[in-house]
């Protein structure tokens, strides 16, 4: 689909004040429909993935079973028919050359967020290289035309060096990676990062916000390119503005200067308001007893919170005591205390953390939003970490239930935590649907949990 497409389809492009565009709804959308599919223009897999992954499709094989580029001996396919297609998107370009690249010295300087944008910028000289200029409505040439369109980010960081020999000049290499940092994506399966790619019409059309009502997923398909669909994560009416989350709502912190940093704006979105208003944050108290108040205050208040103040942005219903639970730490302390607690067998504390936890993510988080993790942007740190899920943690907090359950004989209240367990890692999970590698997904896991208590 095409830019123009786009304008006649369920989505519109409008003018927004400060950054270009927004996109809007021209249809209403219920929870967990796809708004807008768009295929991989180029991508690249993560140094740990190669071997594992189809360098095409992505497809997840099993050792051995993937079929080596017998030129380079770097790239693997689920079979031929994935390596013709790879070829001639741009494989044939690099083939040759790949290797010496990749060890000579001033690839191995770059650090791995920076190695990872170059072999994505080789691709897509390689692929540019391979556009046939006579056929202008191609899908290649609109999806080019639509990256060349996309907004350049904030920083003027100079392109690493790239693979093939080509033609082009270093003032268009600049200016294609000009666009890298605030458009390209992280590819992920459940939700655990394992490629980096270029989706030119989703990065044109959706603005970022930190209590964003879609989400994006990616599906796998043999012999097929990664499509990534943005997803509603609620109901969308007419006229409301689509967007996503470009980094996790809970850096409550660091998002302003990733904001400003990568992405060149300011966010004005109800949470980022509220934080703006409580003004300084204090640590949360290291002292356990005070750190167990503060817990029990903020699930007194969100049992009684209904919606979230940071998702309406009216400051003056957030309690200023709570402020402590708005410090990036506070989430991982919780996060750790919970897992080392059901990794333990300790099984009133994970309940007990699980509770607390729950209810930050009802605080801090939008409806549905299926995935949390930690994001640091080149400029802040150098590292990108895995994601966790909201709705996994609704299915961990049901297998310490269920392995609690299976121990001893189960009480009541076990019997009932796991019943709500599975029910709310159900309701979060279905909306953003399968994603990533079709098997031993989050959801294949709960139906396995479920049959098994049923049958119990
Ligand atoms: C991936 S693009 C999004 C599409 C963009 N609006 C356009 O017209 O091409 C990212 C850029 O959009 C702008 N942007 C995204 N979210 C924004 C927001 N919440 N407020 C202001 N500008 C935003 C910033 O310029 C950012 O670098």
């Amino acid at each position: 689909m095409s830019l123009d497409d786009l304008q006649s389809k369920n989505i519109s492009l409008e003018p927004h004040p400060v950054g270009r565009s927004k996109c809007v709804a021209r249809n209403s959308f219920t929870a967990g429909s796809t708004i807008l599919s768009n295929l991989s223009f180029v991508d690249a897999l993560l140094p740990s993935e190669k071997g594992h992954r189809c360098d095409y499709c992505h497809h997840h094989a099993g050792p051995g079973s993937l079929k080596k580029c017998t030129g380079c001996a770097s790239f693997y396919y689920c079979d031929q028919t994935c390596q013709n297609k790879h070829w001639k998107s741009g494989h044939r370009k690099i083939c040759k050359t790949y290797n010496s690249y990749t060890s000579a010295s001033s690839f191995q300087a770059l650090d791995q967020h920076k190695k990872m944008d170059a072999l994505l910028l080789s691709g897509l000289v390689a692929r540019v290289a391979l556009l046939d200029v006579n056929e202008r409505n191609s899908e290649e040439n609109q999806a080019f035309l639509t990256f060349q369109s996309l907004l350049p980010g904030p920083m003027a960081a100079a392109a690493p060096p790239i693979n093939p020999k080509h033609s082009f000049s270093a003032e268009f290499i600049q200016n294609l990676y000009s666009r890298f940092e605030n458009n390209n994506h992280t590819i992920h399966s459940h939700f655990v990062t394992h490629a980096h790619g270029i989706f030119p019409l989703a990065s044109r059309s959706f603005n970022h916000s930190c209590m964003p009502n879609a989400g994006v997923k990616f599906v796998l398909q043999v012999h097929e390119p990664v499509k990534m669909e943005i997803v509603a994560l609620r109901a969308i009416s007419i006229g409301d503005e689509i967007c996503i989350p470009y980094i996790d709502p809970a850096l409550l912190q660091t998002r302003m200067s990733v904001f400003d940093l990568t992405y060149g704006f300011t966010c004005f979105c109800p949470s980022c308001n509220v934080i703006r208003k409580v003004g300084n944050i204090p640590e949360p108290p290291k002292d356990t007893p005070d750190f167990q108040a503060v817990c029990k205050r903020l699930r007194e208040f969100v049992g009684t919170m209904e919606p979230s103040p940071l998702f309406t942005g009216d400051d003056s219903r957030f309690p200023k005591d709570l402020a402590c639970v708005l410090h990036e730490s506070f989430i991982s302390t919780l996060s750790e205390q919970f897992s080392a607690a059901s990794h333990d067998g300790q099984y009133d504390v994970a309940l007990d953390s699980s509770a607390s936890l729950t209810a930050l993510y009802q605080l801090l988080y939008p409806p549905n939003y299926p995935q949390i993790g930690k994001y640091f942007a080149r400029t802040l740190g150098n590292q990108y970490s895995f994601y966790h899920l909201i709705g996994l943690h609704f299915l961990e907090k049901a297998k310490s239930c269920w392995n609690h359950s299976v121990r001893s004989t189960p009480e009541v209240s076990t019997v009932t935590e796991l019943e709500r367990s599975i029910a709310a890692a159900r309701e979060v999970l279905t909306v953003i649907g399968n994603e990533g590698d079709p098997d031993n997904g989050p959801l294949v896991e709960l139906s396995t949990l479920s049959r098994l208590y049923q049958r119990q």
